[in-house]
């Protein structure tokens, strides 16, 4: 019996990054969260302490400083393209790189003047290594909600259950969606934004039995509207909504009044797929 190192990666987390762009009066502002992930030939430190295939972690965040500068920061998939690239490229002993980025928007108040939009974070990841690179985008913490046309009922029932059926019931959730490109190269700006409609409008437009249903309907919404996508992955907590009972104060309540509810959730999760879909180079998933 042997004990002998395992998958392993380290990098520098969450290096928060805010580039302003000075066109005269009138500033850009891009707000980033990077993080770095290298792998490859690292047994010597796990083994020993022999660092000379370390390359520091505040160097990762350097870097990603430097690029800034030196190449400015355009979206955010073309940025960790950049990045991953260059430690793989640059470092003969790295032979992955896995570079995340979030990326938070900011509305424009005036020429040097911005308010952060709180609605949800648009995410990148570029994976490298020797198998490919993958591109997948995504975006976190789009709550959406229809008021109605949403039912549960249908469901098995054994001697714990004691959920109605449902005909008419809030649905609502916080998107949590990742999807892969098939290629290397999009106009990431058109196709984040197209997607985001996607998911959007295959929410708003289904009458929906379940949320796993939605979750089909927002998926094939994707890739039907964005040809370079071949994947989309979501998680969906189901935001539960329970009708207050305000039989105590004589009251009817036709499915208005509601006590948000916090946890627990239900989380559906899934894989909407292309079936002649390119394999994915690198195990992905939330
Ligand atoms: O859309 C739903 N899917 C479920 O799987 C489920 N389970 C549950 O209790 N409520 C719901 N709603």
């Amino acid at each position: 019996m042997a004990i002998v190192l395992g998958p392993n990666r380290y990098g520098k987390a969450e290096t928060r990054l805010v580039r302003v762009f000075r066109n005269g009066d009138t500033h850009g502002l891009v707000d980033l969260n990077v993080s770095v992930a290298l792998s490859g030939d690292l047994e010597a430190t796990h083994a020993t302490g022999d660092n000379s295939g370390v390359l520091p972690t505040d160097t990762m965040k350097n870097t990603v400083y430097a690029f800034a500068k030196e190449h400015g920061v355009g979206e955010p998939e073309e940025f960790a393209l950049l990045l991953a690239r260059h430690f793989v490229e640059s470092q003969p002993q790295v032979h992955g790189a896995k570079v995340s980025i979030e990326s938070y928007a900011w509305d424009r108040l005036g020429p040097h003047s911005f308010s952060k939009r709180g609605d949800y974070t648009r995410t990148a990841v570029v994976n490298v290594s020797d198998a490919g690179t993958q591109v997948v985008s995504g975006v976190i913490g789009l709550t959406l909600l229809n008021s109605t046309a949403s039912e549960f009922h249908g469901f098995p029932r054994d001697k714990y259950t004691t959920l109605p059926e449902a005909t008419d019931r809030i649905l609502a959730t916080a998107v949590d969606a990742r999807w892969r490109h098939a290629g290397l190269s999009a106009d990431w700006a058109a196709s984040f934004g197209g997607a985001l409609d996607a998911l959007k409008s295959g929410f708003v437009g289904t009458y929906s039995y379940s949320l796993q249903q939605t979750l089909m309907a927002m998926g094939t919404s994707v890739l039907t509207e964005r040809e370079e996508i071949a994947e989309v992955r979501l998680a969906l907590p189901n935001k539960h909504h329970y009708l207050v009972d305000l039989s105590p104060f004589d009251l009817t309540n036709e499915n208005e009044v509601f006590i948000a509810g916090d946890r627990p959730y239900g989380l559906i999760e899934g894989s909407v797929v292309r079936d002649d879909a390119p394999a994915a180079t690198t195990e992905w998933w939330l």
